[in-house]
């Protein structure tokens, strides 16, 4: 894995964004998984300061997103849909048809599950996959003890992750209990992965992920273990268990 640190979540943020920016600029029709949560926020603000400044072109992009949650109409602001719209998409000139998102109103949601791994593959699969990772290893939303051989399915969230979610609704009892995931199998077809995370909340997640060897299911991130391409971008309280700033090792 190769570790790029940052020195707090504005750095992180401006990291994050130059990647993924050059990524593009260097592939112009590139696939982007998108992630969604608190971490990535600063990423899209700096993405789309670059589009204002530097016009970088996402029109030929097309993006899946990793998760929605099961219930929430997509004009409900805490959908994923109402995040990446608000956040990225109305921002830049990707175009609206190209910009994927679980459906988490499906009224068959396996259905919808197949139907969102026909689209990735009928893309060509992820070229570069955004992922923040949960204080217990979930990335996107697969939970501890998932099975690493599952694409998109709907998952019963954890009251962790539940908690962790409730600061954006009015209450705990207002966020969903389900959601719809691309799985760790579609995760780790992705050519490259870039994952993000900042702050002390995130240290011993980031400690198991880096420094721990042992690939299991119980923590769902270090599936990445077996990934020959993932860049971790992080700040130094998310680093302050696994990594050595002032060695730099
Ligand atoms: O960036 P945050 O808000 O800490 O969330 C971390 C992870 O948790 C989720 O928001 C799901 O709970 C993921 O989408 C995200 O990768």
């Amino acid at each position: 894995m190769n570790i790029i640190p940052a020195e707090n979540y504005n750095d992180l943020s401006q990291k994050a964004a130059k990647f993924i920016i050059e990524f593009v600029q260097s592939k112009p029709d590139a696939v982007l998984g998108l992630a969604t949560g608190g971490t990535p926020e600063g990423t899209y603000k700096y993405m789309v300061e670059d589009f204002n400044h530097n016009k970088t072109s996402y029109q030929n992009v097309r993006t899946v997103n990793l998760d929605e949650y099961v219930g929430l109409p997509v004009e409900n602001p805490n959908s994923y849909h109402a995040y990446m719209y608000n956040h990225l998409f109305k921002h830049i000139d990707v175009p609206e048809g190209g910009c994927h998102i679980p459906n988490g109103m499906a009224e068959d949601l396996d259905a919808e599950c197949k139907r969102y791994d026909q689209l990735i593959s009928s893309l060509g699969g992820v070229d570069l996959q955004l992922l923040g990772i949960g204080h217990n290893g979930h990335i996107g939303f697969n939970e501890p003890g998932t099975s690493f051989e599952k694409r998109t399915h709907t998952v019963e969230l954890t009251r962790t992750t539940r908690r962790a979610n409730a600061r954006y609704f009015d209450s705990l009892d207002e966020v969903p209990t389900h959601a719809l995931t691309m799985g760790i199998k579609a995760i780790m077809e992705s050519r490259q992965i870039l994952l993000i995370a900042s702050g002390k909340d995130k240290a011993e997640a980031m400690r198991r992920l880096i420094k721990e060897e042992n690939i299991s299911e119980d923590f769902p991130a270090s599936s990445l273990q077996a990934h020959s391409h993932v860049t971790i971008i992080a700040d130094r309280e998310a680093l302050s268990l696994a990594y050595n700033y002032e060695r730099r090792a």
